[in-house]
């Protein structure tokens, strides 16, 4: 018997056994009280320009054994979100994969990005189950569900808001993938039938997907080398386990396989002790900023001046302002020696240009995000920079949360991105948006001040993407 039809096997007794604990209609009624928060996120996240990655939490394989003797599995999801994965797929498949339920509902409680569960769909029971246990994605495999199957499951994972990572591996399965009417295909560069990995399958199969279906490459994917391979053929995202199941650092395995990128500047926002200085003086980020409106975090332009007297030369100083009276900004510039003046409120170009012909510091003008339209409207502002920010009423900045970024894949200018940036984001945030700039600061406090611990994980990731 194959592997696949022994594992078919085993999935339907461990389903009818967990039907005997609960009835697929209870599972049902569980699944019609969960509100999906955010459904279809799963395929939602994949729908980016560059190359995505799927990392995988897997214990053994049947072709590999043990990969991880040592299975921290949550650390292992935490990290891989860390190093910028835009999925994590966790195996559940209890025999040969040694994987369990638990990691998959832990992991899609401690991470922020969607989770697919790995295991052999063979019953619709399992999609309820999979969507009870927080994932966002089912596998569907074509060699061994039929086409109508296939609909069926896949129904059902509309119905809940869930996506189905529909797997082939050769031109007949696509074919019965797409009759199903597949939105994401998977497909598997391992021969299932004598374990041989060859990558050039999912590149051969590349012309038989529609390029309105999301086309993932699974299984084999080792080297920047064949990650380039896939991104010359249009491949939208690398599914891949071992090798990073393999590596002790994920975040500089996911930076050596994606490539090159510009790192961007850094700027902490917020500073306003001198603890905070000693903090930033370690660590040496490009720019900091001193809030001088109202906020939790407002300072004096006197303390800004004493901080500054104690900061690091190199470390260029931000004045942050909301609709100041323009002899303030002056004023604070000189009192201060600022590098940059961001204007944080509702600052006009004439404004901007007044505060051109009174100084020679950068300008940045700060949008707060609504909608799309925002971002055209200052395309052609007279400011140095645009620093795109969350936009929350009565709020002029500092929210920690993220705005929907999908908005900013067309800027033309060089921007700074601010709002919620942390280390669980920051690495997905650099390699899909490419910001000149990145600005934190919520994220990395605690209790109201800058938390050094914090700051100094932020100020490794970057490290490990030069
Ligand atoms: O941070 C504030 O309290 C603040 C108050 C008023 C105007 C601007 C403010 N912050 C400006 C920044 O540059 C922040 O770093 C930016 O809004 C991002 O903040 P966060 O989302 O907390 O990382």
């Amino acid at each position: 018997m194959m592997i696949l039809d022994k594992l078919a096997d085993s999935t339907r007794k461990r389903v009818e056994a967990c039907k005997k604990k609960i009835s697929l209609e209870q599972l049902k009624r569980q699944a019609a009280e969960k509100e999906n928060k955010q459904a279809f996120l799963f395929e939602k996240m994949l729908k980016t320009k560059d190359i995505s990655f799927i990392c995988e939490v897997k214990k053994a394989s049947p072709s590999k054994g043990i990969i991880a003797e040592d299975f921290p599995y949550l650390q292992i999801a935490k990290d891989y979100e860390k190093a910028g994965a835009t999925a994590i797929s966790v195996l559940t498949e209890p025999e040969c994969f040694l994987g369990s339920d638990v990691y998959l509902q832990e992991i899609a409680q401690a991470v922020d990005i969607p989770v697919l569960r790995k295991d052999f769909t063979v019953d619709e029971y399992q999609i309820y189950e999979a969507y009870l246990l927080g994932a966002s994605a089912v596998l569907l495999i074509c060699a061994l569900l039929s086409v109508e199957q296939l609909l069926r499951f896949r129904t059902i994972a509309d119905e809940l808001g869930i996506s189905c990572l529909v797997e082939a591996h050769d031109k007949d399965e696509i074919e019965k993938a797409l009759a199903a009417k597949a939105r994401i295909i998977g497909v598997n560069n391992r021969d299932l039938r004598d374990f041989t990995v060859n990558i050039n399958n999912s590149i051969r199969m590349r012309e038989y997907v529609p390029d309105d279906i999301i086309f993932v490459s699974e299984s084999g994917i080792k080297t920047a080398q064949d990650i380039e391979a896939l991104r010359q053929h249009n491949v939208q995202a690398a599914l891949i386990g071992e090798t990073f199941m393999r590596s002790t650092d994920k975040v500089t395995a996911l930076a050596e396989l994606f490539g090159k990128i510009q790192v961007p500047k850094i700027k902490f926002c917020g500073i306003k002790s001198q603890a905070d200085v000693a903090i930033i003086n370690k660590v040496e980020p490009d720019y900091i900023g001193f809030i001088l409106a109202p906020s939790k975090r407002q300072i004096t332009v006197e303390l800004a001046r004493q901080l500054k007297d104690k900061l690091k030369p190199q470390i260029k100083t931000v004045g942050v302002f909301v609709d100041e009276a323009l002899e303030n900004v002056i004023t604070a510039i000189k009192t201060i020696q600022l590098d940059v003046v961001q204007l944080h409120g509702n600052e006009t170009e004439e404004y901007i240009e007044e505060l051109r012909q009174n100084t020679a510091v950068d300008i940045w003008k700060a949008v707060r995000v609504k909608n799309i339209r925002e971002i055209e409207k200052w395309q052609n502002s007279g400011a140095d920079k645009l620093l795109f920010d969350t936009y929350r009423p009565a709020v002029a900045g500092g929210t920690g949360e993220v705005f929907d970024w999908s908005v900013l894949e067309n800027c033309q200018r060089p921007f700074v991105l601010a709002g919620g940036l942390s280390s669980k984001n920051i690495v997905k945030a650099v390699r899909r948006l490419s910001p000149w700039a990145v600005d934190i600061n919520s994220t990395v406090e605690t209790d109201g001040n800058k938390d050094s611990e914090k700051i100094n994980e932020i100020m490794a990731i970057m490290e490990r993407l030069r």
